[in-house]
Protein backbone atom coordinates (compact mmCIF):
# COMPACT_ATOMS: atom_id res chain seq x y z
CA UNK A 1 0.00 0.00 0.00
CA UNK A 2 0.97 3.62 -0.07
CA UNK A 3 1.48 6.23 3.13
CA UNK A 4 2.19 9.78 3.26
CA UNK A 5 4.99 10.70 5.18
CA UNK A 6 8.04 13.16 5.96
CA UNK A 7 11.03 11.54 5.47
CA UNK A 8 14.34 11.99 6.87
CA UNK A 9 16.40 11.91 3.22
CA UNK A 10 19.33 13.66 4.70
CA UNK A 11 21.03 15.16 8.31
CA UNK A 12 20.31 18.46 8.82
CA UNK A 13 18.08 19.08 6.06
CA UNK A 14 13.94 19.88 6.32
CA UNK A 15 11.66 16.53 6.32
CA UNK A 16 10.02 16.13 2.68
CA UNK A 17 6.65 15.04 2.76
CA UNK A 18 6.46 12.00 -0.11
CA UNK A 19 4.10 8.75 -0.68
CA UNK A 20 6.01 5.97 0.24
CA UNK A 21 5.22 2.22 -0.45
CA UNK A 22 4.65 0.46 2.49
CA UNK A 23 4.35 -3.61 2.94
CA UNK A 24 2.03 -5.34 4.84
CA UNK A 25 2.49 -6.19 8.67
CA UNK A 26 4.15 -9.66 8.51
CA UNK A 27 4.48 -12.59 11.30
CA UNK A 28 3.75 -10.80 14.70
CA UNK A 29 3.45 -7.25 13.11
CA UNK A 30 0.64 -4.56 13.13
CA UNK A 31 -0.41 -2.15 10.66
CA UNK A 32 -1.41 0.95 12.61
CA UNK A 33 -3.03 4.45 11.45
CA UNK A 34 -1.76 7.64 13.03
CA UNK A 35 -4.17 9.70 13.80
CA UNK A 36 -1.52 12.18 15.64
CA UNK A 37 2.05 12.46 16.57
CA UNK A 38 3.73 14.77 18.57
CA UNK A 39 7.39 15.93 17.99
CA UNK A 40 10.02 15.08 20.49
CA UNK A 41 13.52 17.79 20.76
CA UNK A 42 15.15 13.75 20.40
CA UNK A 43 13.32 13.72 16.79
CA UNK A 44 15.22 16.85 16.19
CA UNK A 45 18.72 15.42 17.80
CA UNK A 46 18.54 12.92 15.09
CA UNK A 47 17.87 15.40 12.25
CA UNK A 48 20.20 17.55 13.38
CA UNK A 49 22.73 14.65 12.72
CA UNK A 50 23.64 14.65 16.46
CA UNK A 51 22.96 10.95 17.17
CA UNK A 52 25.42 8.90 15.95
CA UNK A 53 23.40 6.17 15.87
CA UNK A 54 20.95 7.98 13.45
CA UNK A 55 20.21 6.32 9.82
CA UNK A 56 19.03 7.95 6.62
CA UNK A 57 16.99 8.17 4.71
CA UNK A 58 14.08 7.57 7.43
CA UNK A 59 10.73 8.37 9.02
CA UNK A 60 11.42 10.05 12.13
CA UNK A 61 8.51 10.39 14.85
CA UNK A 62 7.85 8.51 18.26
CA UNK A 63 5.22 9.81 19.63
CA UNK A 64 2.15 8.72 18.12
CA UNK A 65 -1.40 7.52 18.36
CA UNK A 66 -3.71 5.75 16.01
CA UNK A 67 -5.94 3.03 14.91
CA UNK A 68 -5.24 -1.10 14.21
CA UNK A 69 -6.10 -2.18 10.71
CA UNK A 70 -4.76 -5.07 10.21
CA UNK A 71 -2.57 -7.56 12.27
CA UNK A 72 0.07 -9.86 10.82
CA UNK A 73 0.02 -13.99 11.66
CA UNK A 74 0.88 -14.74 15.40
CA UNK A 75 -0.86 -11.59 16.79
CA UNK A 76 -3.16 -12.25 19.80
CA UNK A 77 -3.51 -9.43 21.91
CA UNK A 78 -4.74 -7.06 19.39
CA UNK A 79 -7.48 -6.68 16.73
CA UNK A 80 -8.51 -4.07 14.12
CA UNK A 81 -10.06 -1.37 15.40
CA UNK A 82 -8.21 -1.11 19.01
CA UNK A 83 -6.35 2.46 19.84
CA UNK A 84 -3.00 2.01 20.60
CA UNK A 85 0.39 4.06 20.90
CA UNK A 86 3.15 2.84 19.32
CA UNK A 87 6.35 2.24 22.11
CA UNK A 88 9.52 3.21 21.41
CA UNK A 89 10.84 0.90 24.57
CA UNK A 90 9.07 -2.22 24.11
CA UNK A 91 7.57 -4.93 26.20
CA UNK A 92 7.99 -8.60 25.42
CA UNK A 93 7.64 -10.07 29.21
CA UNK A 94 10.17 -12.74 27.97
CA UNK A 95 13.17 -11.83 27.72
CA UNK A 96 15.83 -11.65 30.37
CA UNK A 97 15.30 -7.69 31.00
CA UNK A 98 11.59 -8.00 30.99
CA UNK A 99 11.31 -10.78 33.76
CA UNK A 100 14.07 -9.35 35.73
CA UNK A 101 11.31 -6.84 37.19
CA UNK A 102 13.97 -4.35 37.70
CA UNK A 103 14.01 -2.68 34.18
CA UNK A 104 11.91 -1.46 31.51
CA UNK A 105 14.45 -1.84 29.14
CA UNK A 106 12.85 -4.83 26.87
CA UNK A 107 16.30 -6.39 24.68
CA UNK A 108 13.94 -8.41 22.55
CA UNK A 109 14.16 -6.10 19.82
CA UNK A 110 17.17 -3.82 20.29
CA UNK A 111 19.52 -4.92 18.00
CA UNK A 112 17.13 -4.34 15.05
CA UNK A 113 15.11 -1.37 16.14
CA UNK A 114 18.80 0.28 16.49
CA UNK A 115 19.06 -0.40 12.93
CA UNK A 116 16.39 0.89 11.96
CA UNK A 117 14.60 -2.48 10.68
CA UNK A 118 11.92 -4.63 12.02
CA UNK A 119 12.81 -7.81 14.05
CA UNK A 120 13.00 -9.59 10.62
CA UNK A 121 16.15 -7.74 9.72
CA UNK A 122 14.30 -6.04 6.96
CA UNK A 123 12.37 -2.63 6.45
CA UNK A 124 8.49 -2.11 5.61
CA UNK A 125 9.08 1.39 4.10
CA UNK A 126 10.67 2.52 0.44
CA UNK A 127 10.17 5.08 -1.72
CA UNK A 128 10.86 4.89 -5.46
CA UNK A 129 12.46 1.20 -4.95
CA UNK A 130 15.00 2.21 -2.28
CA UNK A 131 14.74 0.99 1.74
CA UNK A 132 13.85 3.90 3.75
CA UNK A 133 14.34 2.90 7.50
CA UNK A 134 12.42 2.47 10.64
CA UNK A 135 13.62 5.48 13.70
CA UNK A 136 13.02 4.14 17.38
CA UNK A 137 10.88 1.27 15.91
CA UNK A 138 7.85 3.91 15.52
CA UNK A 139 7.77 6.22 12.61
CA UNK A 140 5.26 7.85 13.65
CA UNK A 141 5.68 10.72 10.54
CA UNK A 142 4.04 8.02 8.62
CA UNK A 143 0.31 7.94 8.37
CA UNK A 144 0.49 4.00 8.71
CA UNK A 145 3.38 2.38 9.87
CA UNK A 146 3.87 -1.45 10.71
CA UNK A 147 5.11 -2.03 14.57
CA UNK A 148 5.90 -5.24 16.30
CA UNK A 149 2.78 -6.20 18.39
CA UNK A 150 5.01 -5.90 21.71
CA UNK A 151 5.74 -2.25 20.57
CA UNK A 152 2.44 -1.51 20.95
CA UNK A 153 0.33 -0.46 23.73
CA UNK A 154 -3.63 -1.10 23.75
CA UNK A 155 -5.43 2.19 24.77
CA UNK A 156 -8.94 3.35 25.93
CA UNK A 157 -11.48 4.36 22.75
CA UNK A 158 -12.07 7.54 24.50
CA UNK A 159 -8.69 9.13 24.62
CA UNK A 160 -8.49 12.23 22.10
CA UNK A 161 -5.40 11.37 19.56
CA UNK A 162 -4.26 14.62 19.48
CA UNK A 163 -3.36 14.81 23.14
CA UNK A 164 -2.89 10.84 23.94
CA UNK A 165 0.12 10.73 21.56
CA UNK A 166 1.88 13.01 23.75
CA UNK A 167 1.83 10.12 26.32
CA UNK A 168 3.90 7.92 23.83
CA UNK A 169 6.92 10.15 25.00
CA UNK A 170 7.39 13.38 26.83
CA UNK A 171 4.32 12.76 29.32
CA UNK A 172 5.46 9.41 30.11
CA UNK A 173 9.30 10.04 29.98
CA UNK A 174 8.51 12.77 32.54
CA UNK A 175 6.24 11.74 34.67
CA UNK A 176 7.48 7.91 35.03
CA UNK A 177 11.05 9.64 35.71
CA UNK A 178 9.62 10.90 38.96
CA UNK A 179 7.36 7.79 39.84
CA UNK A 180 9.31 5.11 39.03
CA UNK A 181 13.00 5.96 38.24
CA UNK A 182 13.85 8.55 40.84
CA UNK A 183 10.29 7.92 43.16
CA UNK A 184 10.10 11.28 44.74
CA UNK A 185 8.48 11.17 47.96
CA UNK A 186 5.30 13.51 49.49
CA UNK A 187 7.16 16.32 51.02
CA UNK A 188 10.46 16.64 48.53
CA UNK A 189 12.73 19.44 47.43
CA UNK A 190 12.85 19.14 43.39
CA UNK A 191 14.86 20.94 41.02
CA UNK A 192 13.78 20.83 37.77
CA UNK A 193 16.47 21.64 35.16
CA UNK A 194 15.03 22.82 31.50
CA UNK A 195 11.11 23.50 31.27
CA UNK A 196 10.49 22.19 28.05
CA UNK A 197 7.98 18.96 27.02
CA UNK A 198 9.76 16.83 29.06
CA UNK A 199 10.89 19.28 32.37
CA UNK A 200 7.41 20.28 32.36
CA UNK A 201 5.99 16.82 33.09
CA UNK A 202 8.60 16.16 35.39
CA UNK A 203 7.16 19.39 37.11
CA UNK A 204 3.20 18.04 37.25
CA UNK A 205 4.93 14.39 37.99
CA UNK A 206 6.27 15.85 41.08
CA UNK A 207 3.14 18.12 41.83
CA UNK A 208 1.35 14.44 41.69
CA UNK A 209 3.07 13.00 44.23
CA UNK A 210 3.12 15.15 46.56
CA UNK A 211 6.29 17.07 46.32
CA UNK A 212 7.22 20.60 48.26
CA UNK A 213 9.57 22.75 46.71
CA UNK A 214 9.44 22.52 42.95
CA UNK A 215 11.76 24.41 41.70
CA UNK A 216 12.21 25.11 37.58
CA UNK A 217 15.77 25.95 36.40
CA UNK A 218 15.87 27.55 32.43
CA UNK A 219 17.64 29.93 30.94
CA UNK A 220 14.55 31.08 29.12
CA UNK A 221 12.25 33.28 30.83
CA UNK A 222 8.83 32.57 29.46
CA UNK A 223 9.60 29.27 30.90
CA UNK A 224 8.43 30.97 34.43
CA UNK A 225 4.66 31.30 33.30
CA UNK A 226 4.91 27.30 32.50
CA UNK A 227 6.64 25.72 35.09
CA UNK A 228 4.28 27.96 37.32
CA UNK A 229 0.77 26.31 35.22
CA UNK A 230 1.98 22.68 36.31
CA UNK A 231 2.84 23.34 39.83
CA UNK A 232 6.65 25.09 40.36
CA UNK A 233 7.08 26.75 43.37
CA UNK A 234 10.28 28.95 42.57
CA UNK A 235 11.55 29.83 38.98
CA UNK A 236 15.58 30.27 38.41
CA UNK A 237 17.20 31.70 35.40
CA UNK A 238 20.86 30.99 35.69
CA UNK A 239 22.15 33.79 33.73
CA UNK A 240 20.49 36.37 36.23
CA UNK A 241 22.01 34.64 39.28
CA UNK A 242 25.93 36.30 40.65
CA UNK A 243 27.75 34.17 40.68
CA UNK A 244 27.49 29.87 41.56
CA UNK A 245 23.88 28.49 40.41
CA UNK A 246 24.56 25.09 42.26
CA UNK A 247 25.76 27.12 45.23
CA UNK A 248 22.42 29.20 44.82
CA UNK A 249 20.07 26.18 44.29
CA UNK A 250 21.69 24.48 47.64
CA UNK A 251 20.87 27.46 49.78
CA UNK A 252 17.25 27.79 48.12
CA UNK A 253 16.59 24.27 49.11
CA UNK A 254 18.38 24.83 52.64
CA UNK A 255 21.28 22.36 52.22
CA UNK A 256 20.26 20.78 48.75
CA UNK A 257 17.78 18.86 46.41
CA UNK A 258 16.05 15.93 47.52
CA UNK A 259 15.73 14.98 43.87
CA UNK A 260 16.95 17.03 40.77
CA UNK A 261 16.36 16.24 37.34
CA UNK A 262 18.17 16.77 33.97
CA UNK A 263 15.90 17.61 31.32
CA UNK A 264 18.20 19.28 28.54
CA UNK A 265 20.58 16.88 27.21
CA UNK A 266 23.65 19.36 28.58
CA UNK A 267 26.40 18.04 29.91
CA UNK A 268 27.13 20.82 32.50
CA UNK A 269 23.75 21.14 33.62
CA UNK A 270 23.65 17.21 34.27
CA UNK A 271 26.65 18.39 36.45
CA UNK A 272 24.91 21.09 38.27
CA UNK A 273 22.24 18.78 38.92
CA UNK A 274 23.68 16.16 40.83
CA UNK A 275 26.05 18.80 42.93
CA UNK A 276 22.58 20.86 43.76
CA UNK A 277 21.52 17.56 45.46
CA UNK A 278 22.06 17.48 49.36
CA UNK A 279 24.31 15.59 50.82
CA UNK A 280 23.66 11.87 52.35
CA UNK A 281 21.07 11.72 50.34
CA UNK A 282 19.98 13.88 47.32
CA UNK A 283 18.96 11.83 43.78
CA UNK A 284 19.61 12.99 40.47
CA UNK A 285 17.87 11.74 36.92
CA UNK A 286 19.53 12.58 33.70
CA UNK A 287 16.44 12.41 31.22
CA UNK A 288 18.13 14.49 28.81
CA UNK A 289 20.40 12.99 25.74
CA UNK A 290 23.67 14.67 24.97
CA UNK A 291 25.20 14.84 21.91
CA UNK A 292 27.49 11.82 20.94
CA UNK A 293 30.65 11.93 22.25
CA UNK A 294 29.61 14.42 25.20
CA UNK A 295 30.55 12.67 28.69
CA UNK A 296 29.70 13.67 31.91
CA UNK A 297 31.89 14.67 34.78
CA UNK A 298 32.16 15.22 38.85
CA UNK A 299 34.48 14.71 41.64
CA UNK A 300 34.06 11.44 42.81
CA UNK A 301 33.37 13.02 46.32
CA UNK A 302 30.08 13.96 45.47
CA UNK A 303 29.23 10.39 44.95
CA UNK A 304 30.98 9.12 48.28
CA UNK A 305 29.14 11.88 50.29
CA UNK A 306 25.89 10.37 49.43
CA UNK A 307 24.75 11.64 46.23
CA UNK A 308 23.36 9.11 43.26
CA UNK A 309 23.30 9.70 39.50
CA UNK A 310 20.68 8.02 37.63
CA UNK A 311 19.30 7.83 34.65
CA UNK A 312 16.03 7.38 32.88
CA UNK A 313 14.43 6.05 29.27
CA UNK A 314 11.01 6.43 28.72
CA UNK A 315 10.51 7.19 32.69
CA UNK A 316 11.21 3.45 33.63
CA UNK A 317 7.48 3.49 31.77
CA UNK A 318 6.82 -1.03 31.01
CA UNK A 319 4.94 0.74 28.22
CA UNK A 320 2.21 -1.96 27.45
CA UNK A 321 1.51 -2.42 31.07
CA UNK A 322 2.19 1.37 32.28
CA UNK A 323 0.88 3.34 29.07
CA UNK A 324 -2.49 2.41 29.09
CA UNK A 325 -2.72 3.39 33.13
CA UNK A 326 -1.32 7.39 32.10
CA UNK A 327 -3.62 7.72 30.00
CA UNK A 328 -6.58 7.01 32.72
CA UNK A 329 -4.73 9.85 34.68
CA UNK A 330 -4.94 11.48 32.26
CA UNK A 331 -8.66 11.04 31.61
CA UNK A 332 -9.08 11.12 34.90
CA UNK A 333 -7.65 14.60 35.27
CA UNK A 334 -4.63 13.43 37.42
CA UNK A 335 -2.19 15.45 35.17
CA UNK A 336 -2.49 17.67 32.57
CA UNK A 337 -2.01 17.46 28.34
CA UNK A 338 -3.75 20.21 26.70
CA UNK A 339 -2.41 23.37 27.61
CA UNK A 340 1.30 21.74 26.95
CA UNK A 341 -0.02 21.36 22.93
CA UNK A 342 0.48 24.43 21.91
CA UNK A 343 0.85 24.12 18.06
CA UNK A 344 -1.49 21.48 15.86
CA UNK A 345 -0.03 21.00 12.27
CA UNK A 346 -0.83 18.79 9.27
CA UNK A 347 2.17 16.90 7.73
CA UNK A 348 3.20 19.65 5.24
CA UNK A 349 3.38 22.12 8.04
CA UNK A 350 5.84 19.55 10.11
CA UNK A 351 8.67 21.61 9.33
CA UNK A 352 7.08 25.00 11.16
CA UNK A 353 7.03 22.35 14.32
CA UNK A 354 10.90 22.24 14.23
CA UNK A 355 11.28 26.10 13.95
CA UNK A 356 8.88 26.71 16.62
CA UNK A 357 10.46 24.11 19.32
CA UNK A 358 14.29 25.36 18.07
CA UNK A 359 13.25 29.23 18.39
CA UNK A 360 11.71 27.86 22.17
CA UNK A 361 7.80 28.92 21.26
CA UNK A 362 6.88 25.81 21.68
CA UNK A 363 6.00 23.02 23.94
CA UNK A 364 4.67 20.35 22.06
CA UNK A 365 3.70 20.41 18.29
CA UNK A 366 1.09 18.02 17.10
CA UNK A 367 0.72 17.00 13.94
CA UNK A 368 -2.45 15.44 12.92
CA UNK A 369 -3.17 13.44 10.03
N1 LIG B 1 15.41 9.79 28.46
C1 LIG B 1 14.35 9.76 27.67
O1 LIG B 1 13.65 8.76 27.58
C2 LIG B 1 13.98 10.97 26.87
C3 LIG B 1 12.74 11.04 26.24
C4 LIG B 1 12.39 12.20 25.53
C5 LIG B 1 13.28 13.25 25.45
N2 LIG B 1 14.51 13.16 26.04
C6 LIG B 1 15.46 14.28 26.01
O2 LIG B 1 15.05 15.23 27.00
C7 LIG B 1 15.56 16.52 26.66
C8 LIG B 1 14.45 17.56 26.73
O3 LIG B 1 13.49 17.32 25.70
P1 LIG B 1 12.32 18.40 25.44
O4 LIG B 1 11.44 17.83 24.38
O5 LIG B 1 11.73 18.81 26.74
O6 LIG B 1 13.20 19.62 24.83
P2 LIG B 1 12.82 21.18 24.77
O7 LIG B 1 13.70 21.78 23.74
O8 LIG B 1 11.34 21.33 24.66
O9 LIG B 1 13.24 21.76 26.21
C9 LIG B 1 14.55 21.97 26.65
C10 LIG B 1 14.54 23.13 27.66
O10 LIG B 1 15.84 23.25 28.25
C11 LIG B 1 16.17 24.61 28.36
N3 LIG B 1 17.64 24.75 28.46
C12 LIG B 1 18.54 24.63 27.47
N4 LIG B 1 19.78 24.80 27.95
C13 LIG B 1 19.68 25.04 29.27
C14 LIG B 1 20.60 25.31 30.32
N5 LIG B 1 21.91 25.38 30.07
N6 LIG B 1 20.13 25.48 31.58
C15 LIG B 1 18.80 25.43 31.82
N7 LIG B 1 17.86 25.19 30.86
C16 LIG B 1 18.29 25.00 29.62
C17 LIG B 1 15.57 25.25 27.12
O11 LIG B 1 15.38 26.66 27.27
C18 LIG B 1 14.22 24.49 27.02
O12 LIG B 1 13.20 25.14 27.76
C19 LIG B 1 16.18 16.35 25.27
O13 LIG B 1 17.59 16.16 25.45
C20 LIG B 1 15.54 15.10 24.75
O14 LIG B 1 16.34 14.47 23.76
C21 LIG B 1 14.87 12.05 26.75
ZN1 LIG C 1 10.74 11.73 22.76
ZN1 LIG D 1 11.43 -7.92 26.87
Amino acid sequence: MKTRAAVAFEAKKPLEIVELDLEGPKEGEVLVEIMATGICHTDAYTLDGLDSEGIFPSVLGHEGAGIVREVGPGVKSLKPDDHVIPLYTPECRECKSCLSGKTNLCTSIRSTQGQGLMPDGTSRMSYKGETVYHYMGCSTFSNFIVVPEIALAKIRTDAPFDKACYIGCGVTTGVGAVTNTAQVTVGSNVVVFGLGGIGLNVIQGARLVGADKIIGVDINDDKKEWGERFGMTHFVNPKKVDGDIVAHLVELTDGGADYSFDCTGNTEVMRQALECCHRGWGVSTVIGVAESGKEISTRPFQLVTGRVWKGTAFGGAKGRTDVPKIVDWYMNGKIEIDPMITHVLTLDEINKGFDLMHAGKSIRSVVVF
